[in-house]
C-alpha cells in the first residue's frame, strides 16, 4: 500500500497571494507521515526542524523519518515549551541553532509545534540570511486554526506582545489533525477561543455551528477538520485582501487588545495565562465594552461569555491567576498595541455576533471607567 492510500484525502485551503507566494494549507489526519513528500515537492533537499521539547518527544522522529523517506536531510533545533521561548533569547537560540546546521537559502525551515514555535521559527526564517523559505506543521488547535496561516511571525518584548517581527509567508501548511489527540485539555480550550473568534468577527452562522458542535472539535470527530478548514478559509480570505494589515486584517485582532495586555502583565508566563485564555477574556471584554457603549445588545455579550465559559475558558479579569493589576496598568500595557494611532487606542468592537468592526480613536477615560467597573464586578461569566 502506498503512503497516500493509507489516509483519506486531506482538505485543501488555498491562499492565493501574488508574486509567487501563494500556498496551500492541507488539513487531515496523519499528514506528518507524508510531510517529507510534500516538502520534497517544493524542490528542497534539506530541512531544519524547529520544535519544542514536548512536540519533539511526540512527533520529532515521525517527521524526521518522513523527511528521510523522501530523501531530505534534516537537523533539529529544540526550544523549551511555552510563551517564554518567544523572546530575544529564544530567537538567538533558534538563529544560532539554524546557523550551526548550516541552513542555506535553498533549504526549508520547518516549524513543528504550536503558535510559539511557528511565530519564532517563522521570524528566524524571515531574518536568517535575509530570508529562508519555511513550512508550518502546526500541532496545536490554535496553530492549526490561526497562527500557521497569514505570515505574521515574531517574538515578544518585555514591553509588549509580538512587538518585534516580520511578515513572512509559509510555503506550505500541513495541519495534521491527529496530532491534536495528544494536546492537553487546557491547550485545546485555548485554541478554541480563536475558533469562536472567526464566528464572532463576521460569520454568525459559524458561531451558531460552534455552539452546537464544539464538543466534536475537542473529541476528534469530523467537526475538528470542518472547524480547522472553516477558520483557515476565513483567515486566508482576509489575508489575501489585506496581507499587511493596512485595513480589515485588524478584525482578526478581536479580543487581542485586552488579551495581549494581560499576557504582558502576567510576564508571558504560560503557567498563569496562555494566549488563547487572554483572547477569551479579551473577547468577552470587547463584547461587554461594545454593549456598554450602546453598540451591541447586552444579550449578545452574555451569549458570547456564556459559550466561552461553557467550553471551559475564562471570561473575566478576575480569572487571571495572580491578578492582572489595576485599570491604569492595563491601559499602560495597551498603549503598546500595534493598532494605536496618534496615541489613541483602536479596538475591535461589535454591533452583534458576527458584526465586528474596527473602532479607532477610543477615549482612554471611557476604557478606564469600563475596566474599573469590570475589576469591581461579580466575577461570574
Ligand atoms: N502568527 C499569528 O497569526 C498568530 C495567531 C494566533 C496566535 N499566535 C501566537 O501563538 C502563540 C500561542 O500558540 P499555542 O497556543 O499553540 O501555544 P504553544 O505553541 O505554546 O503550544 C501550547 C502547548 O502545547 C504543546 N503542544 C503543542 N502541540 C502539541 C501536541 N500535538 N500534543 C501535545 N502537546 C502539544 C506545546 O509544547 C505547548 O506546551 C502565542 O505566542 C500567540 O501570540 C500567533
Ligand atoms: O493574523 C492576524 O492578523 C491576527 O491578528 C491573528 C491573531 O490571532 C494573532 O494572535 C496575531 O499574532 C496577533 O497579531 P498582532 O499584530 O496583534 O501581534
Ligand atoms: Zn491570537
Amino acid at each position: 500500500m502506498t503512503e497516500s492510500s493509507t489516509h483519506p484525502v486531506p482538505l485543501t485551503v488555498h491562499v492565493p497571494l501574488d508574486a509567487g507566494r501563494a500556498y496551500d494549507i492541507l488539513i487531515g489526519r496523519e499528514l506528518i507521515e507524508t510531510a517529507g513528500a510534500q516538502m520534497a515537492a517544493l524542490g528542497a533537499r534539506r530541512a531544519a526542524i524547529v520544535t519544542d521539547e514536548n512536540v519533539a518527544a511526540l512527533y520529532g522522529d515521525r517527521l524526521r523519518e518522513s523527511l528521510e523517506r523522501a530523501g531530505l536531510g534534516s537537523g533539529v533545533v529544540t526550544v523549551a515549551p511555552g510563551e517564554g521561548s518567544k523572546s530575544y533569547a529564544g530567537y538567538a537560540q533558534v538563529c544560532d541553532g539554524l546557523l550551526a546546521l548550516k541552513v542555506e537559502r535553498g533549504d526549508l525551515v520547518v516549524a513543528l509545534g504550536g503558535g510559539v514555535v511557528g511565530d519564532l521559527a517563522g521570524f528566524a526564517a524571515a531574518t536568517l540570511r535575509r530570508g529562508v523559505r519555511f513550512v508550518q506543521v502546526p500541532t496545536s488547535l490554535l496553530a492549526q486554526v490561526d497562527s500557521s496561516v497569514g505570515g505574521k511571525t515574531g517574538i515578544n518584548a518585555p514591553l509588549g506582545k509580538n512587538l518585534i517581527g516580520a511578515f513572512h509567508q509559509p510555503r506550505l501548511v500541513l495541519a495534521d489533525t491527529a496530532a491534536l489527540d495528544t494536546l492537553s485539555e487546557r491547550e485545546m480550550r485555548a485554541g478554541y477561543a480563536e475558533v469562536a473568534k472567526y464566528g464572532l468577527i463576521a460569520d454568525a452562522g459559524f458561531f451558531d455551528w460552534c455552539e452546537s458542535n464544539w464538543r466534536g472539535i475537542f473529541s476528534g470527530g469530523p467537526e475538528r477538520e470542518e472547524a480547522v478548514a472553516a477558520c483557515c478559509r476565513a483567515k486566508a480570505a482576509v489575508v489575501t485582501r489585506d496581507e499587511r494589515e493596512d485595513g480589515e486584517r485588524a478584525l482578526l485582532n478581536l479580543g487581542h487588545t485586552f488579551g495581549h495586555a494581560l499576557e504582558r502583565l502576567t510576564g508571558y508566563d504560560s503557567a498563569r495565562l496562555v494566549h488563547g485564555e487572554g483572547v477569551a477574556i479579551g473577547t468577552a471584554l470587547a463584547f461587554r465594552f461594545s454593549a456598554r457603549l450602546g453598540l451591541c445588545p447586552g444579550q449578545d455579550a452574555g451569549r458570547v461569555a456564556n459559550h466561552l465559559a461553557l467550553a471551559g475558558l475564562p471570561t473575566r479579569l478576575q480569572a487571571v491567576p495572580g491578578g492582572c493589576g489595576d485599570a491604569d496598568a492595563l491601559l499602560d500595557a495597551m498603549a503598546q498595541d500595534k493598532k494605536v494611532r496618534d496615541g489613541a487606542l483602536t479596538f475591535i468592537l461589535a454591533r452583534g455576533i458576527g458584526q465586528s468592526f474596527i473602532a479607532p480613536g477610543i477615549d482612554r477615560a471611557e476604557v478606564r471607567a469600563f475596566l474599573q467597573g469590570e475589576l469591581a464586578a461579580d466575577p461570574r461569566p
